[in-house]
């Protein structure tokens, strides 16, 4: 929620509309999609397949140009904020590098910048320790469970120390059991970061639990459905999964969602 202790956005998308052409044929990704998000806030980004939950990271992210509208980061077009390196970003596959090993893939972004051989070492134990895997820094990527190379992912995400984190269901690979815990351990490095974090999910639990508000998209075309505020206590904990007031807001999510898709059709 926006208040007036947050009077400028960490980032705001005004009125965006996407439109892909490709092969003869016209996708509306995206239509007139506004919303603001605060410093420290923690958003999820929610809904069906083909809704332009990845197409609203990636203006985010300044990896495509809306067609129409804008994307402003800390008051700044998302291009300035992506050379004042001012996101870290994690995919749905870790992405990392099989050859180097967990430490080498954390400061891979710091090497790239020229940082010094032991402000880099000292930078990726912190992070290691920050994600639960400082035994693990000598390993390969190849060794370790998903679970853990997601953690790795998240730790050099990072290591540039950015105010905003992007998350594209970074989750969505690993199974259940794995993936509460990861999500038990984002909310950890989240509390002691307070970072501002985007998170893109298809789980209606997965936003209620991590989120302070979650941004509902319906598809054909991308629209803003509904902003849901999440009212559930911090710290949370995997008992707030057996909460009625857990599952409440996950049944008005749901319900709200398909109310809508009803009265539109
Ligand atoms: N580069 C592209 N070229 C053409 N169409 C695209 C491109 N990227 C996305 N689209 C289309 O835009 C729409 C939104 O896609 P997007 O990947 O953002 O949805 P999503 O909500 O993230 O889906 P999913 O949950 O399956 O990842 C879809 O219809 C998709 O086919």
């Amino acid at each position: 929620m926006l208040t007036s202790l947050h009077p400028e956005p960490e980032i705001l998308v005004d009125q965006v509309s996407m439109r892909f052409e490709s092969s003869g044929q016209s996708v509306m990704a995206l239509e007139s999609v506004s919303f603001a998000v605060a410093a420290g806030e923690f958003i999820s980004l929610l809904g069906p397949s083909g809704c332009g939950k990845t197409t609203l990271l990636r203006l985010m992210a300044d990896l495509l140009e809306p067609t129409e509208g804008r994307v402003l980061v800390s008051g700044t077009d998302a291009k300035q904020a992506r050379l004042a390196r001012r996101y870290g970003i994690v995919f749905q596959q870790p992405v990392l590098y099989d050859w180097r090993s967990v430490q080498k893939n954390v400061e891979l972004p710091l090497e790239i910048l020229g940082t010094s051989r032991s402000e880099r070492k000292k930078k990726a134990a912190e992070l290691l320790a920050l994600v639960g895997l400082e035994q693990f820094a000598g390993r390969y990527p190849w060794e370790l469970s998903g679970g853990m190379q997601q953690r790795v992912a998240i730790a050099r995400a990072l290591a540039l120390d950015p105010p905003i984190l992007l998350m594209d269901e970074p989750f969505a690979a690993l199974d259940e059991f794995t993936r509460e815990r990861l999500q038990d351990e984002l909310l950890r490095i989240w509390s002691r970061t307070r970072k501002t974090v985007i998170f893109v999910t298809h789980s209606i639990p997965e936003a209620v639990y991590l989120s302070d508000r979650v941004i509902v998209l319906s598809p054909h075309p991308g629209r803003l459905n509904t902003i849901t505020e999440v009212p559930l206590p911090r710290p949370r904990s995997p008992e707030v999964r057996e909460k009625p007031q857990f599952h409440q807001l996950v049944d008005d999510i749901r319900r709200r969602f398909y109310h809508s898709i009803n009265d539109s059709a």
